[in-house]
């Protein structure tokens, strides 16, 4: 029997994701800020501003801007707001939420001023316990899941009981999804792919093939796999969906933000440039300071993500960046 969910954010993925569970049988309403698109989906269910390529959303699909309205009774509640608005989104939330719902994180960046999770930032804001918070993360794509192509996710909840609720929860016959306890692991995967998508897609923009691609990736594996490490994750949950297969699907594809993002850095666009251009939000963009800073709180070395700190800060082109990379020193893989 279907479930009462709600999902906050109706961005591409927040709307994408509504689909999914509108397809698996749960009744859906979305809340955004935008009375447009609160609009759209309620009376003509269609997101015109930030999914237009659905022209019709399910018909389980609903919308309000109304924030009470929108959780009340909801079994589920999945936050799917751009990470550094989390915060003051969720906080006018709380006290909403029923008591018992999951919450569900379909975020994937760092919170800049505080160098936080996204489980970190929603737990604390709603004062959820860890046995309520899952988070969610893979390969996927927003416009490749709402034209149904197959594809896989994870979702992560210390308990496992409630990880796989969220699993059934969202399993269709084109959308699969996997469980793990490694909440720590799943969010930093999905976070610390996004800085090594902005440096493929600099590489990329800026006429490199398929070697410096793979260079970085491999390293950006590296860098996320060690800083994940340190801060708790499962070395395992790196080689997997959340891990390696969200790295290929980003970095690979003209339809991550983030990737558009650094190959129009790479084609010689400034920062304020890249970012008026940007089809929805670049979560490595703010996230990329965020790891620089984990990185030392950690004592992990982030080589890949300080240079690209330092393209986002101070415009070194692409070649600095990658030069820059490596010491001279020769060193073990
Ligand atoms: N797109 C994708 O393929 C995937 C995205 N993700 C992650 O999901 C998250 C959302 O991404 P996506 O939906 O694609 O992003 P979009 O840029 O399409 O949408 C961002 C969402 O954040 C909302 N938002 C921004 N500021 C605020 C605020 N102050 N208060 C409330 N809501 C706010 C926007 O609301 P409004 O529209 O009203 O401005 C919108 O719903 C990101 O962390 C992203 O990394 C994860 C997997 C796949
Ligand atoms: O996380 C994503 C795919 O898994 C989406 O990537 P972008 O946020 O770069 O579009």
């Amino acid at each position: 029997m279907g479930r009462k969910v709600t999902v906050l954010g109706a961005g591409a993925w927040g709307t994408a994701f509504g689909q999914v569970l509108a397809d698996a049988g749960n009744t859906v309403t979305m809340w955004a800020m935008e009375p447009e698109i609160v609009e759209g989906i309620r009376d003509h269910h269609h997101n015109g501003v930030r999914l237009p390529s659905v022209e019709k959303l399910p018909d389980a699909m609903t919308a309000t801007g109304d924030r009470a309205e929108a959780v009340k009774d909801a079994e589920i509640v999945v936050v799917a707001i751009a990470a550094q608005f989390a915060r003051v989104a969720l906080t006018e939330f709380k006290g909403l939420i029923p008591e018992n719902a999951i919450v569900v994180s379909l975020m994937k960046g760092i919170e800049r001023k505080t160098n936080k999770r996204m489980d970190e930032v929603v737990r604390e804001t709603l004062d959820l316990p860890a046995d309520r918070f899952a988070a969610i993360s893979g390969p996927n794509l927003s416009k490749e899941i709402a034209d149904r192509h197959p594809a896989a996710t994870v979702v992560a909840c210390e308990d496992i009981e409630n990880a796989k609720k969220v699993a059934e929860t969202c399993t269709t016959s084109y959308f699969k999804a996997f469980v793990t306890t490694d909440v720590i692991g799943l969010e930093m995967c999905g976070s610390l792919k996004n800085v090594t998508a902005l440096a493929v897609g600099m590489a990329r923009g800026a006429g490199y093939g398929e070697n410096t691609a793979a260079m970085i990736e491999t390293r950006g594996l590296a860098e996320l796999t060690a800083l994940g490490a340190a801060a708790g994750a499962d070395p395992k949950t790196f080689a997997g969906l959340a891990g390696v297969g969200d790295l290929i699907a980003t970095c690979g594809s003209p339809l991550s933000r983030n990737y558009t993002f650094g190959s129009n850095l790479g084609k010689g666009m400034s920062v304020e440039e890249a970012t008026k251009v940007s089809n929805g939000v670049a979560e490595g963009v703010p996230t990329t300071d965020a790891v620089v800073a984990l990185g030392d709180q950690l004592g992990v070395p982030t080589p890949l993500a300080y240079q690209m700190s330092r393209v986002l800060n101070e415009g070194i082109s692409c070649s600095e960046m990658l030069s820059g990379l490596f010491g001279r020193e020769v060193t073990a893989e």
